[in-house]
């Protein structure tokens, strides 16, 4: 057990919770403000330049499909790719247990989700692994242990802490991971699951996604707080406060964080300080500029996580150069692209699929229901 998680620097580390500035390892000029640890190779930054930037390309272009009608809710995480990409790599993909929010397709695709799947979710095709049954952009991966997405906020707070406290009574070295928004952390869900996985003990690394947006509510008409991983402190566990558009810092107090909840210290909190660069979703009045100004999103768009990650490689020597970049670009396209059209060709999910999956005898009542459908259906026919 590591001693005075709450106030000491980790000692592998030398990270500190509860800082009053959020951690950074790169300026937004892309100058290293500190060492980098020595596995940011070039080659490495550049392998999560590229998943960046996918994700980046993959929102765009499923922007489009929305607007084509092609898919009815679609909510991006443009600006939030250090927060999301960083957290995948920080657990073991796969192995540990992901309870995530709406906005996390980043954090999905990051953790080794297909697009193929992503996709057919958001077009609810026969190919979607929930077969259309859930909300467009409410997506579910079962090899990536990533759980059916709820879009009551902080609903998976509680359900976090359950699987958390279930792997600490299995034994395994699995742990749970549970993000949210900022305006979650309002929510009496949170308080309830935060609670109890201090009080347990249990193994959840819970993220603060702070995008400082609740749709059109603002981090300072969410709560008196000075910040959000302060609350940490009531609930016995190390807060800790990171630039979310800087990569390497959300990678190092990432993993920091889950070696620490691994190794059977209890939970810890990070709060990523990130901008949510887009509207909230499809149903927003953002670009009405009812409730934020146009020179914010600007200021934001200026520490663009996508654009560190290049400014730091030039740095170094390395830089990515325009033709290579835009090679990279339409290289996502085509694969947005193409793996519509491999959805779109499987086709929708026929009215039966209603009546599949959940009881392995289907009770009287619903079989009622399928014969009336299928009278119904062939009445029609008729
Ligand atoms: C329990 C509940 N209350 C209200 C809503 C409506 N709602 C949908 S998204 C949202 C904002 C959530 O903001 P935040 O948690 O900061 O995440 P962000 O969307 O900014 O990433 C609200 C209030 C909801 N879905 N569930």
């Amino acid at each position: 057990m590591t001693t005075s998680p709450l106030v000491e620097p980790f000692p592998e580390t030398g990270i500190q919770p509860f800082t009053k500035e959020p951690i950074r390892y790169v300026g937004e000029d892309g100058l290293p403000v500190q060492n980098l640890p020595a596995a940011y190779t070039p080659e490495r930054l550049r392998e999560l330049h590229a998943v960046m930037l996918r994700a980046r390309e993959f929102d765009r272009k499923l922007i489009t499909l929305l607007r084509q009608g092609r898919t009815t809710f679609y909510a991006q995480s443009s600006g939030m790719e250090a927060t999301q990409v960083g957290l995948a790599h920080s657990i073991r993909p796969g192995h540990d247990w992901v309870w995530p929010y709406y906005r996390d397709h980043t954090l999905a695709l990051a953790l080794g989700v297909p697009m193929f799947e992503l996709i057919s979710q958001v077009l609810g095709s026969n190919s979607d692994p929930s077969r259309g049954r859930q909300m467009p952009h409410h997506f579910a991966a079962r090899k990536q242990h990533f759980v059916s997405i709820s879009s009551s906020i902080a609903n998976q707070v509680p359900p976090a802490t359950g699987t958390a406290m279930a792997q600490k009574y299995l034994g395994t070295d699995e742990i749970t991971v549970c993000t949210f928004g900022d305006g979650a952390t309002s929510e009496g869900d949170w308080h309830a699951g935060m609670n109890m996985a201090g009080a347990m003990a249990a193994p959840c690394l819970f993220v603060c996604e702070n995008n400082q947006w609740a749709i059109s509510t603002n981090l300072s008409g969410q709560t008196a707080s000075e910040n959000i991983h302060i609350k940490a402190k009531a609930y016995g566990m190390p807060g800790f406060y990171v630039d979310g558009n800087d990569i390497v810092a959300v990678m190092e107090v990432g993993r920091t964080a889950a070696e620490w909840v691994r190794a059977g210290n209890g939970p810890a909190l990070v709060e990523c300080l990130t901008y949510r660069v887009g509207s909230h979703s499809n149903a927003d009045a953002d670009a009405e500029k009812h409730y934020r100004t146009r020179e914010e999103v600007q200021e934001w768009l200026g520490r663009d996580p996508v654009v560190r990650v290049e400014k730091l490689l030039e740095h170094l020597g390395h830089p990515i150069e325009s033709e290579e970049r835009a090679n990279m670009i339409s290289a996502v396209h085509r694969e947005v692209d193409e793996q519509v059209i491999r959805a779109e060709a499987t086709g929708q999910p026929d009215w039966r699929i209603m009546f599949e999956d959940v009881y392995a005898d289907l009770p009287a009542h619903l079989r009622e229901e399928a014969a009336m459908l299928r009278a119904e259906q062939e009445g029609e026919r008729k």
